[in-house]
């Protein structure tokens, strides 16, 4: 779908996750990026306002990232929220179920060639998932556009997904998006009524936040402005975790607000 390019696009209200459900994408969202997949770590404050913002939002809080689902767990150590993996193709729920399509015999014929090319290319670094194959030339960004025909022929040829990234094109299962996910989550029984916010960086979080915006939410786009779904933008991930602190600060403040009341 095309969407119109805001460059004005506000920040997102302090008030947005009254009665939300809040998504949220990972990397270039919550952690920075950085110049390895497997040099990112999540640091004792993201897990501690995490663990704040799922108390206010009572359990309505998920990971929607392109990473594997079982990557995110491991990063963030025992969690209570759903996570999709695999840029929306994989689902596992916060009491543990696992919704997780086939790894096709394909995505190994394609590591085989994705493998070839990354020792022709030093610099690049395939990264082999449980549904998909990565091709990675975030340190080696003079073979971009060899990257990326090489993806869109393996697309073609095995007949699956390609998905863009930054520094990256991805070989990987389709059938599914970060907005298909979101709404699969959001028919979980302790959604109903919320209203879904997406915050997603990359053109792997558009569907997410279009889908958000449709089921009566909004996205927030993180980085520059351009073409998006999103109704609210943030400048990069300091500002993700400045705001989603905040709100989980402003949420114990009016929770105890109402105990008082009550008292
Ligand atoms: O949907 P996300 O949670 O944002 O995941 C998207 C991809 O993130 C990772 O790659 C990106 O981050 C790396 C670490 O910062 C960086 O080196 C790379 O250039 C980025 O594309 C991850 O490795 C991929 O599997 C995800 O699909």
């Amino acid at each position: 779908m095309h969407h119109p390019r805001n460059d004005i696009l506000p920040p997102p209200p302090a008030d947005l996750l009254e009665g939300a459900a809040l998504f949220l994408d990972f990397d270039g969202t919550l952690v920075e990026l950085a110049e390895r997949p497997d040099a990112v770590a999540v640091s004792a404050e993201l897990r501690d306002t995490l663990r704040r913002l799922l108390a206010r939002l009572e359990g309505r809080v998920a990971i929607i990232s392109g990473r594997p689902a079982a990557q995110i767990r491991e990063l963030f150590g025992p969690v209570d929220f759903a996570i999709s993996g695999s840029h929306g193709v994989e689902l596992v729920h916060a009491d543990g179920r696992v919704v997780m399509a086939e790894r096709p015999a394909a995505l190994d014929e394609i590591l085989a060639e994705a493998d070839a090319f990354a020792a022709a290319n030093p610099g690049v670094l395939i990264e082999n998932k449980p549904l998909g194959v990565a091709i990675h030339y975030r340190q080696a960004p003079e073979v971009e556009q060899e990257a990326i025909a090489l993806a869109m022929r393996l697309a073609a040829a095995h007949q699956v997904a390609l998905q863009p990234g930054k520094m990256m094109a991805e070989l990987r299962v389709g059938g599914g998006d970060k907005g298909s996910a979101l709404r699969a989550l959001m028919e979980e029984p302790n959604m109903a009524g919320a209203r879904p916010v997406f915050l997603g960086d990359d053109v792997t979080d558009e569907p997410g936040l279009a889908a958000a915006a449709a089921l009566g939410g909004a996205g927030v786009l993180v980085g520059p402005a351009r073409e998006t779904a999103a109704r609210y933008r943030l400048d990069g991930v300091a500002d993700v975790l400045a705001w989603l602190a905040a709100a989980a600060v402003r949420g114990e403040g009016a929770a105890a607000a109402a105990g008082d009341e009550a008292a």
